[in-house]
């Protein structure tokens, strides 16, 4: 797991780093990220001897990283050239002492320092050394930036990417795209077409742990391949957790909790779920979620859909166990009391999918609500019906999981569209303290927020392709599946694993089919894929390593 930091986090970080209890001096991080450039970009930039790189310092701390590269490229046989849009005096002590070390080895040939002051002809000198360069760095802001680019640093950006829009020019961000929001993922000039946008970069060195803007659309699509570098940060730093903490799912959190199956398991060991869902022109929503939680590995699977549904389900499905509910093609609230007298033979139930927005189907759903006790896998047509409904939910979020994609959540939280896409893991985190359940909110990124601990979980897979109607019935089914799987310590482990296999899933298919035209169901039947896969990957315990490996 990653940790995805804010800006603020990161300068409390660098704070405590240097001039708390482990007293780094400030020179010496500035100084290791500027290397940790150097080492990481020269791979992706086919070697740094004999390229000419354009370096575009700015006036904070992102500039001061600059002057150090500057440094260690010459020592590896590229030309400099070295843009100082600050003055000397507004430096930052470190900053100031590593471009004084700059200034002693600048020449005409190999390090050319500009301290640029616009005018036509400095402009016009800069994009010719843009157009003639290999590589530039954006050295020019930082975690430090905020609103919209203003100039000259609009220009500039423009510049840069118009030129590397050519395709002769690499451009590698220093610790974070110039204009990416480092919360929120927001870029310079969105909305607003006459502003000036953000670097879009091949790739981004960032500093001790991850920003959440890296991740975040759309500023992830801004900052290419991303590595981090812990540029010696205490290691406490790195890994300690925060009140308000943000992670990054990777794939060995998930086989960590995805607990290989004891040989002498059986179908009742496994999980009974249930789904109960559906209507009559939507038999096929219940019917996806049956497959997701089939194929995650539900012992058992029940599907409950409306008396006249149940014809479109029977037999389409030939491992779940279907039955028609009630006499109508929705649910009602005479409907509850069978569905609430089966839960208790249930380990999980989901509701939702296709479910249909009937004010009786309100009533249903909050009657089973009530009065069942197991875990509840809310989504889709459920969501809606609760909208607004906070104080009902509430006393029972600790047994929810909702999985709202972003209207559906917008519905639900009342919050505006555009304020949810602004900073999803902020209205997901006010979300979870208001209603209490365990969120999935569905979108690129997926945020899965924990109401224990109010930590957010942002999962980096999935694709275009994805983007599909069905794809989040598969997923209803397999968050029901895993949340009774054994080792799930929580209902957010549960989410958290569900949507990072769903995620894995549909890249299988993605590497089959590429972005058009796979189907959820062909994601439901990837998931045996993946996890054997993590099966694969995990070192064997103690216990069952082989004593004597044969050589
Ligand atoms: N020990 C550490 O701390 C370490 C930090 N490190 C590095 O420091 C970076 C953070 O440095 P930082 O805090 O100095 O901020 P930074 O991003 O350089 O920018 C500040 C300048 O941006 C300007 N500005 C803002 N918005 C703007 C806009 N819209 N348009 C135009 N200008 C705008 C703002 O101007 P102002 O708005 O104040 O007038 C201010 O002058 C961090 O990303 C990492 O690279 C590493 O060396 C590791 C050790
Ligand atoms: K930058």
């Amino acid at each position: 797991m990653q940790k995805l930091n804010t800006a603020a986090q990161m300068r409390l970080m660098d704070q405590t780093a240097m001039h708390g209890q482990y007293a780094i001096a400030p020179a010496v991080l500035m100084e290791n990220a500027g290397h940790a450039v150097v080492t990481h970009a020269e791979t992706a930039v086919h070697g740094w001897q004999g390229k000419d790189v354009v370096i575009l310092c700015g006036k904070g701390n992102n500039g001061g990283d600059g002057f150090v590269i500057a440094r260690h490229l010459l020592n590896r046989g590229a030309r400099v050239y070295v843009y100082v849009l600050g003055t000397v005096e507004s430096y930052s002590p470190e900053a100031r002492a590593h471009l004084h070390t700059l200034q002693e080895l600048a020449d005409e040939e190999t390090c050319l320092i500009d301290y640029f002051a616009p005018s036509d002809k400095a402009w016009d000198r800069l994009y010719r050394r843009l157009s003639s360069s290999q590589v530039v760095i954006d050295a020019i802001l930082g975690t430090g930036f905020h609103g919209t680019l203003r100039m000259p640093v609009s220009r500039i950006v423009n510049m840069v990417n118009e030129v590397a829009a050519s395709g002769t020019l690499r451009v590698i961000a220093v610790d974070i795209p110039t204009g990416v929001n480092a919360d929120t993922g927001d870029v310079s000039g969105s909305g607003d077409e006459e502003a000036a946008g953000p670097v879009f970069a091949d790739m981004t060195v960032t500093f001790g742990v991850w920003k959440r803007g890296l991740l975040l659309y759309p500023g992830r699509t801004c900052s290419g391949v991303v590595v981090c570098d812990d540029i010696g940060m205490p290691r406490p730093l790195l890994t300690g957790r925060e009140d308000d903490g943000a992670y990054m799912l990777e794939e060995s959190d998930i086989s960590e909790v995805l607990a290989p199956r004891s040989p002498d398991s059986h179908k009742g060991t496994h999980g009974t779920v249930a789904i109960v869902t559906g209507s009559s022109d939507m038999a096929g929503a219940a019917l996806m979620a049956a497959r997701g939680a089939l194929r995650s590995g539900a012992g058992k699977l029940f599907l409950r859909v409306p008396a006249r549904t149940a014809p479109y389900c029977i037999g389409r499905q030939a491992e779940a166990m279907v039955r028609g509910v009630g006499t109508g093609d929705h649910f009602t609230a005479a409907d509850a009391a069978e569905i609430i007298e089966e839960s208790r033979n249930w380990s999980v139930l989901a509701m939702g999918p296709g479910m249909g927005k009937q004010e009786d189907t309100r009533m249903f759903l909050k009657e089973v609500i009530a009065h069942t006790s197991c875990p509840l896998v809310l989504d889709a047509d459920a969501l809606n019906l609760l909208a607004g409904e906070r104080d009902f939910i509430a006393p029972y979020g600790g047994r929810i999981i909702m999985t709202p994609h972003l209207a559906e959540f917008s519905r639900l939280s009342g919050l505006p569209l555009a304020d949810i896409k602004k900073d999803c893991i902020a209205a997901a985190k006010q979300f979870v303290r208001e209603w209490q359940v365990t969120l999935v909110l569905k979108g690129a990124p997926t945020v899965i927020v924990s109401p224990r601990t109010l930590h957010a979980y942002v999962n980096p897979g999935g694709n275009a392709g994805m983007a599909c109607g069905g794809m989040g019935d598969i997923l209803t089914g397999m968050v029901a599946a895993l949340a009774v799987h054994d080792g799930m310590t929580s209902l957010t482990t549960a989410a958290c694993a569900a949507v990072w296999l769903h995620s894995a899933a549909g890249d299988i298919c993605h590497d089959t089919y590429g972005s058009y035209g796979f189907l959820p169901m062909e994601v439901a039947d990837a998931v045996p894929r993946v996890i054997t896969r993590l099966e694969d990957s995990r070192p064997l315990p103690v216990l069952q390593r082989p004593l004597v490996t044969e050589a």
